[in-house]
């Protein structure tokens, strides 16, 4: 009897460890080592963390990876706002056991142990304002996140959402690379919202579920950088002149759709946390080692002449295993290409300057 009632009263004690807000706040002891027995025992799985989860993106990304069975552990960190998405969350009764961490002082511990982390830290765009327009803010901020991985979990994988891509990828390659911890296949930009806008859009002019459309979009992750292969559709279709036209138009300018219609209050967030844990859970399922796993991505690239490029890449157990070819290209993609390279280019150079000068 009294050892079955200690056991209770240790049962007791745990959770409300568990519930008590220091115990947010530190990290605390219970359920860390609740986390670490879940990860070394039975439940197979990765450990997590969402850098920005108390944001727009970041409040649905982690549920979406709170619900994925092959996540173990998530870290949600924030500046603001995490104990309260962090209580929230962690009600969900999936296998996932979720911690948070709060400001600039509780980023190490967010980090340490991550095989993937995912970044939507950073201010989105009102209307009127292109993407290079937050460059001010965010490449600071993507820089101390960055000097955080370098620091606390060298090898995870990291998923970069924070705007503009195009230079933010380049940004956090350079911190690396000054950390000596640089492993370009590690290092993901995400442009899977730009496939599944265009997906969605190819579907509604070809009258077919978007489930069964694949729309390759490659270049980078901001107007004409955009590129979608509307020639490599699968399955294979042919568009018109003037659908092809408004098809890359308005894929081009997706995001922008979404900014004008929220009328200043902030961009794609719920299309984006959806595809932001589809493409987190192609990392998952490639760090597995499952096999035939592939998304497009903006990464550290030779497929041009530009040190970063969106392509297909083949998701494996080190991160971007194989970058494929763009293949063959029609004369309408041809020039696109050619406009896209031109705007990369600086805007690659403006991330790589920010972190050299
Ligand atoms: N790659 C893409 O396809 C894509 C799509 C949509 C949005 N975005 C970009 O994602 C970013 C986030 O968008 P959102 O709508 O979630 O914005 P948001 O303002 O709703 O959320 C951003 C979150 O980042 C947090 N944050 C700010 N500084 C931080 C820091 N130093 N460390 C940790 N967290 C910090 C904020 O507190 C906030 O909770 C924007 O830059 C936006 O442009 C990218
Ligand atoms: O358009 C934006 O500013 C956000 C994001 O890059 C998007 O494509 O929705």
């Amino acid at each position: 009897m009294e050892a079955h009632a200690a056991g209770a009263n240790q049962r007791i004690a745990r959770i409300s460890a568990h519930l008590h807000p220091p115990n947010f706040q530190e990290g605390g002891d219970v359920s860390i080592d609740r986390a670490n027995c879940r990860a070394k025992g039975g439940a197979p799985g990765f450990k997590v963390a969402i850098l920005g989860a108390a944001g727009g993106i970041g409040q649905s990304l982690s549920l979406l990876l709170k619900i994925n069975p092959l996540v173990s552990v998530l870290h949600l960190y924030d500046v603001v706002n995490t104990p309260g998405v962090t209580a929230d969350v962690s009600h969900i009764d999936t296998g996932a056991v979720v911690r948070g961490f709060l400001g600039q002082a509780q980023l190490e511990n967010a980090l340490t142990g991550m095989d993937l982390v995912v970044i939507p830290a950073g201010v989105p765009r009102k209307p009127g304002m292109t993407r290079d327009d937050l460059f001010k803010i965010n490449a600071g901020i993507v820089r101390t996140l960055c000097e955080g991985i370098a620091k606390s979990c060298p090898n995870a994988i990291v998923n970069l959402i924070s705007n503009p891509v195009n230079s933010t990828v380049p940004i956090a390659a350079e911190v690396f690379k000054k950390a000596g911890t640089y492993d370009p296949k590690r290092l993901l930009g995400v442009t899977t919202l730009d496939v599944a806008r265009a997906n969605t859009f190819v579907a509604e002019v070809l009258g077919v579920d978007p489930r069964e459309v694949d729309v390759p979009v490659v270049g980078g992750h901001a107007g004409v950088t955009i590129l979608p292969l509307l020639s490599q559709v699968k399955p294979p279709s042919s568009f018109t002149a003037e659908e092809t036209e408004y098809l890359t138009n308005r894929i081009q300018n997706g995001g922008t759709e979404v900014v004008e219609a929220k009328a200043g209050a902030g961009s794609a967030t719920l299309s984006m946390a959806y595809a932001a844990a589809k493409f987190a859970n192609s990392c998952l399922r490639g760090l597995k080692g499952e096999a035939g796993i592939v998304e497009c991505s903006y990464v550290d690239s030779q497929v041009t002449e530009l040190p970063f490029f969106a392509a297909k890449v083949r998701l494996g157990r080190g991160g971007a295993e194989e970058i494929y070819q763009l293949g063959p290209l029609n004369e309408y993609e041809r020039i696109g290409l050619e406009k896209a390279k031109k705007e990369l280019a600086g805007s690659i150079q403006k991330g790589v300057e920010f972190i050299k000068k």
